[in-house]
């Protein structure tokens, strides 16, 4: 088969894969016109080109450029079939981690032995800048921030002795605080002890606290969490209400690295507004996580607030579970912070072997750019069997997608780089979208998460002769893995024995550090997100023109008579003719919420609305 590409769009590699924007100029590849190409061409040696865009074929493949003249032939073979051939497979690449009790399961993905040496130089060089960045190398250089989330996990790490103080101090504080809010110590005014927390976070500062009280929690645990992450006015009320008059015994943990996030501190001025209500005073039942001198750290130091703990400068949100952001709530909820600790060490050791063999965040990674040819041409599709882990996918979705989504590389050249991931749980998914991955489109990649133990000891049932309820569910996590590969649907499968503080810890860990090798293999800085600010100044920017909207309406509506205004003379008197559809929009967002009336018209035919302001007030006209 050959089909035509036009300049530097996708080329078909396999077996010889393109292994990133380079990739070794080989007799799979042939310039036959090297003058056609922009760049200097060697002989021998690296070659620079644009990285495949298309899903991987399994079948042989040779795709011609007529415009440049580029061959590519490759011929790859279909996943291995042969039962016997698969479980050698299975067998030579199964990782084990003894201790935690967790398994790698790679043997569904089908990279090839080529691939796996061709990658190994940059899996050395990925080792590498993993050294360079526990030193507390400036892993993050546009933001000049070192990268230290593994120092939590093992303090001695730490490049200076005063961050070592500085994370055992807190993990002591934290342990102590929690045993003291639980054993009534700490209370709130009007009750003998604290029965509620309320998290109020967004983003790293709430998905991991999350996910790990939904896989952790006991079934009564000392404080019940919730969490109010966004600052959607209709989820705050329902928390509040939820409370109800439990808000009295609820602690409020405000966590905001930054200290400044909009959604954050509109959670906590509604929260404080609930609490002044209740006539309850706030300051005896708030507490801040968020970096020294923040907005909310200013804030909370000022109201003298119950308990501020440290966010550090050096850790991303999104690998904060660890430090006070995960630790504190997890400890709250009675949960073993310390053996989640140790799960992340144990895991952190295990990564830093070179022998990729026996990493197992480099074989994930290794996999991850197999399956995505190393451009995030395939999704991450993420299917924990167990309701405890249902939050991982998402968890994990924002610790990769926004740790590798990066328009540019390292060196600064566009490369709009990512994987995406989703998914719930198994079996559940089964019956949503399950059959598009066996039968649909070949975008996607999945994961399994299998936890072996399928409830706690001695409360084993036979539903039927010999068959259990965990049965099932292995038997859909086996079925489902199977009925997929034979349609060359490649995965992944991480197992661990229990869900447990200890393989929680591991688990993130792991991924923490595939996602660090992974970024290293594409080039990528995977600890900032320039990417998220361009939605915060939009939306800065259009409160900013709602309060002129305001302004001009309220003029209008001071007259006598009041004089309604039709869009264009909104946006005319506004100086903002070009931004009259955000006008309009911000017109029917008040409208549906009482806040501006419209005397003609109706929202739906923008062009013959006239709005005017249910009241005037005076003061702002001059203010
Ligand atoms: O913890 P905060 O400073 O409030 O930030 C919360 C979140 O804000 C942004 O969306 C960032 O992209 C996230 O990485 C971060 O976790």
């Amino acid at each position: 088969m050959a089909s035509s590409i036009s300049a530097g769009l996708a080329l078909k590699l396999s077996p010889q894969r393109l292994t990133d924007k380079s990739f070794q100029f080989s007799s799979h590849l042939q310039f036959r016109n090297p003058s056609l190409v922009s760049y200097p061409l060697p002989t021998t040696g690296t070659v620079h080109l644009r990285p495949p865009r298309v899903a991987r074929e399994v079948s042989p493949v040779s795709i011609s450029d007529s415009a440049n003249d580029v061959v590519v032939s490759s011929k790859s073979p279909r996943l291995e079939k042969d039962p016997q051939a698969l479980w050698k497979r299975y067998v030579d690449w199964l990782y084990q981690h003894k201790e935690l009790g967790l398994y790698l399961d790679v043997s569904r993905v089908g990279f090839t032995d080529e691939f796996f040496r061709e990658m190994e130089p940059r899996l050395q060089k990925a080792f590498k800048d993993m050294v360079d960045l526990e030193k507390g190398a400036i892993a993050n250089p546009d933001e000049g921030r070192m990268v230290g989330h593994y120092w939590l996990r093992n303090p001695k790490l730490a490049p200076k002795p005063f961050l070592t103080q500085q994370i055992e101090n807190t993990l002591d504080r934290i342990c102590d605080f929690a045993e003291q809010v639980i054993s009534g110590k700490i209370r709130p005014p009007q009750k003998s002890s604290f029965t509620q927390i309320l998290s109020i976070g967004i983003g790293g500062s709430a998905l991991g606290p999350q996910f790990v009280a939904e896989a952790l929690a006991p079934d009564n645990p000392p404080l019940k969490i919730r969490f109010i992450d966004n600052t959607d006015p209709a989820g705050i009320d329902h928390q509040i209400a939820q409370l109800g008059s439990e808000l009295e015994s609820t602690l409020v943990i405000v966590v905001s690295k930054s200290g400044g996030t909009p959604e954050t501190r509109n959670g906590l001025l509604e929260v404080q507004k609930a609490f002044r209500e209740a006539g309850l005073d706030f300051s005896k039942q708030g507490v801040a996580i968020t970096q020294e001198n923040s907005l909310l750290d200013n804030t909370a130091r000022i109201e003298g607030w119950l308990a501020r703990f440290p966010m550090f400068d050096w850790v991303g949100g999104r690998t904060s579970e660890m430090s006070a952001v995960g630790l504190l709530a997890a400890a709250l909820q009675g949960i073993d912070i310390r053996e989640m600790l140790t799960g992340a060490a144990l895991m952190d050791e295990a990564n830093r072997t070179t022998l990729v063999k026996n990493n197992p965040a480099a074989l994930l990674a290794l996999c991850w750019y197999w399956a995505t040819d190393g451009v995030g041409s395939k999704d991450m599709v993420v299917l924990p069997y167990k309701d405890s882990l249902l939050l991982f996918s998402r968890y994990l979705q924002q610790l990769v997608m926004e740790s590798l989504g990066k328009e540019f590389d390292l060196d600064g050249n566009r490369v709009n780089q990512g994987i995406t991931v989703y998914g719930n749980k198994g079996s559940t998914d089964q019956h949503a979208y399950i059959q598009q991955l066996r039968d649909g489109v070949h975008n996607f990649f999945v994961t399994f998460i299998e936890v072996l133990r399928d409830r706690p000891p001695g409360h084993d049932w036979e539903l039927e002769p010999g068959v259990t309820c965990g049965d099932y569910l292995f038997g859909f996590l086996q079925g489902t893995r199977s009925a997929l590969y034979s349609n060359d649907r490649e995965s992944i499968t991480v197992t661990v024995q229990e869900v447990t503080p200890r393989s929680v810890g591991a688990l993130v860990a792991l991924y923490e550090r595939a996602v660090g090798i992974y970024a290293s293999l594409i080039n990528i800085n995977a600890y900032h997100q320039p990417g998220v600010e361009a939605g915060k100044k939009a939306a800065g920017e259009v409160l900013a023109l709602q309060k002129r909207v305001l302004a001009v309406l309220n003029e209008a509506s001071c007259k006598q008579p009041v004089e309604p205004l039709t869009l264009e003379e909104i946006a005319d008197r506004c100086h903002a003719p070009d931004d009259i559809e955000m006008i309009y929009k911000i017109i029917a967002h008040m409208a549906a919420n009482d806040r501006a009336l419209i005397a003609e018209g109706s929202c739906g035919s923008p062009r013959s609305i006239k709005v005017f302001l249910g009241e005037c007030n005076v003061d702002e006209m001059y203010a």
